[in-house]
């Protein structure tokens, strides 16, 4: 069940089961291990399968940190690396990112990583997703989410730092900036990720209230550009990808960094200090009791 969401999400006990047993074998990416679309072998990590296709220029990114892809530090660490490769190769020009699991893109930020840790862990953890943001956020090539399942928080930052967002249509794939609901407040960039998809006021009372949105009322308001229905996520991707690379590189990626640099340049001009906030927010006794009784809940309620 979705907590959060006050809505119920089927059981996808046997499956994580399954997903857990394949995260032990390790060998993750064997499996893959023939390649991509045109001869290019797939390459990623335990967390991230590439699927990269030389001929059209685009990549299949997948998520796979079972059981709700939440953003570990080892995962932050290998989206940061994937992106980081496929940038440095001049054959791609467009990602797909996508979700390996069944109903879920990402549950956001690892409750795990911000409870009962110590304040260095923090930092560490802190500073690995101010990297992978300001990385997607600003990267040249076209990254487009194919939204397939719940994505809260950090999940929705995910995709709010794509350029194009295509969401399957089933009511359990909630997607927002939740974080009010956990008693805890979206850092700035965050908020400005927000603002600059759907505008200041839906972002005040999107952030306010915490708000979950179904996908209809996400497409209303703003926060994806397409609703599809289940199944047909992934291709309706690669759809809009053509639209995206029929544009000449240089002027759409100059144009990119016209949108975003300003945004960017904020977070990096008080990185450290950002850090600092994070640390000692975390660190207030009040904070970890209420993310402790959060994560509580959310262990319990199969129970
Ligand atoms: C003054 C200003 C200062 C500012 C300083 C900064 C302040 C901090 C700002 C931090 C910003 C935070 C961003 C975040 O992203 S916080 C995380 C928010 N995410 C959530 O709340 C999602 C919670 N999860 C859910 O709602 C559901 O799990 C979900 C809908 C995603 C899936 O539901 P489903 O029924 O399929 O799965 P379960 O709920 O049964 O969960 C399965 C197991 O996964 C564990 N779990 C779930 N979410 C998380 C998570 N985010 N992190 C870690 N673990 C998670 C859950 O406990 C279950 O575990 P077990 O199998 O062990 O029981």
């Amino acid at each position: 069940m979705a907590l959060l969401a006050g809505l119920r999400v089927p059981a996808r006990s046997l499956l994580r089961a399954g997903a857990r047993l394949r995260d032990a074998a390790l060998g993750r990416w064997e499996r893959a291990a023939g390649g991509g679309g045109d001869g290019a072998r797939s390459f990623g990590s335990q967390r991230v399968l590439v699927e990269p296709d030389a001929a059209t220029g685009v990549a299949v990114m997948k998520l796979w940190n079972p059981p709700v892809n939440s953003l570990s530090l080892d995962l932050l660490t290998e989206l940061v690396i994937s992106l980081e490769k496929l940038e440095n190769e001049k054959t791609f020009r467009g990602i797909i990112l996508t979700s390996d699991l069944p109903g879920i893109f990402s549950a956001g930020l690892d409750l795990t990583e911000m409870c009962g840790r110590n304040p260095a862990h923090y930092a560490e953890y802190w500073k690995a997703l101010q990297e992978l943001w300001l990385r997607l956020y600003q990267t040249h090539l076209v990254v487009i989410a194919a939204i397939n399942g719940a994505s809260p928080a950090g999940g929705c930052l995910l995709a709010l730092s794509c350029d194009y967002r295509v969401l399957a249509d089933n009511p359990k794939f909630i997607i927002g900036l939740n974080e009010t609901l956990l008693g805890i407040v979206a850092p700035f960039w965050f908020k400005d990720t927000m603002i600059n998809t759907i505008g200041h006021r839906a972002t005040e009372r999107a952030l306010q209230l915490g708000l979950l949105f179904r996908p209809a009322e996400a497409l209303q308001v703003g926060v994806v550009d397409q609703v599809v229905p289940e199944g047909q996520v992934q291709g309706a991707a690669l759809s809009a990808m053509t639209q995206w690379l029929a544009i000449p590189d240089h002027a759409r990626q100059l144009t990119k960094s016209m949108m975003r640099k300003a945004t960017a340049d904020r977070l990096l001009t008080q990185r450290e200090a950002d850090i600092q906030n994070f640390v000692s927010f975390l660190s207030r006794d009040s904070i970890q009791k209420a993310l402790q009784v959060y994560l509580e809940k959310l262990r319990q309620k199969k129970g």
